[in-house]
């Protein structure tokens, strides 16, 4: 198993915004975490990458608040649950985050060097950057154009570019397709299935069901910082209730 979380709770203040979420993504998996505005997907993938425990013991970020994280975060065997985040990304368990977020002043290229920052052999470095255009040669287009001038979509492939050059063994993607045309969404998913048929194990927060459900192997809803079911695509949307009021559908 390669991500294993246990138990995981998480509470601002008396907000209790996780609790008790148990789950596991699989070595070569591509694992979703869906469910209602609000229900909690975000703040998993945050706990997962370290963001919350950095927030907690730097009182920085985004909490302005009493934090309690309790439970275990394991990687790959070994916990990662008291790990800053730039630990964790080492390790190759890299959070490729929401709204996208690219050095917004600096190049594509120059986005995709910072992304491989860890890396000190330039071979190796270059492999990764062309396995990145492979998949984007949208990117490779647009190599020197300064990354805030992107539309929507090259923003998103570009995110995920970054979080590539840091040869991810987990990439965790939160809401990739967020405020994306459907044909684009369409396209940047079956990238994200190429991803994880090379080998890369994926964990992929979404609410467009119809498109995650196509290219996943597994989903878990989560509902008010509770799982509350698990399944395959097909299984999901075969039970009425879960389709009608978790998935809406
Ligand atoms: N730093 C914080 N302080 C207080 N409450 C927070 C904080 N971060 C998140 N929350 C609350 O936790 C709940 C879950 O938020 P989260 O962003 O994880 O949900 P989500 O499932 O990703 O939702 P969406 O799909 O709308 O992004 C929300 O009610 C949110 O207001």
């Amino acid at each position: 198993m390669l991500l294993e979380i246990k138990h995981l709770s998480v509470a601002y203040e008396s907000a209790q915004i996780i609790n008790d979420v148990s789950f596991h993504v699989e070595e070569g998996e591509l694992v979703s975490l869906v469910g209602p505005n609000g229900a909690g997907k975000s703040t998993v993938l945050r706990a997962v990458a370290g963001l919350i425990n950095w927030e907690k013991k730097t009182m920085k970020g985004i909490a302005q608040s009493d934090i309690k994280l309790t439970g275990d975060i394991r990687f790959d065997g070994h916990s990662v649950f008291n790990l800053m985040p730039h630990e964790i990304a080492a390790q190759g368990l890299v959070l490729c985050p929401e709204r996208r977020r690219p050095f917004k002043e600096m190049t594509v290229l120059e986005n995709l060097i910072a992304g491989g920052y860890l890396c000190k052999n330039q071979a190796e470095l270059k492999r990764r950057m062309e396995q990145v255009y492979t998949w984007f040669p949208r990117l490779k287009e647009r190599e020197n154009q300064i990354s805030g001038t992107l539309s929507g979509g090259e923003q998103q492939m570009l995110a995920i570019g970054r979080s590539l050059m840091m040869k991810p063994r987990l990439l965790c993607i939160d809401e990739p397709s967020v405020g994306l045309a459907k044909k684009v969404k369409e396209e940047l998913f079956q990238r994200i299935r190429e991803i994880r048929d090379s080998g890369i194990t994926v964990l992929l927060v979404e609410q467009e069901i119809s498109l995650t459900f196509q290219i996943i192997d597994r989903s878990y809803i989560l509902s008010h910082g509770q799982l509350i079911a698990q399944g395959r695509g097909e299984e999901l949307l075969a039970d009425d209730t879960l389709r009608q009021s978790y998935l809406g559908m």
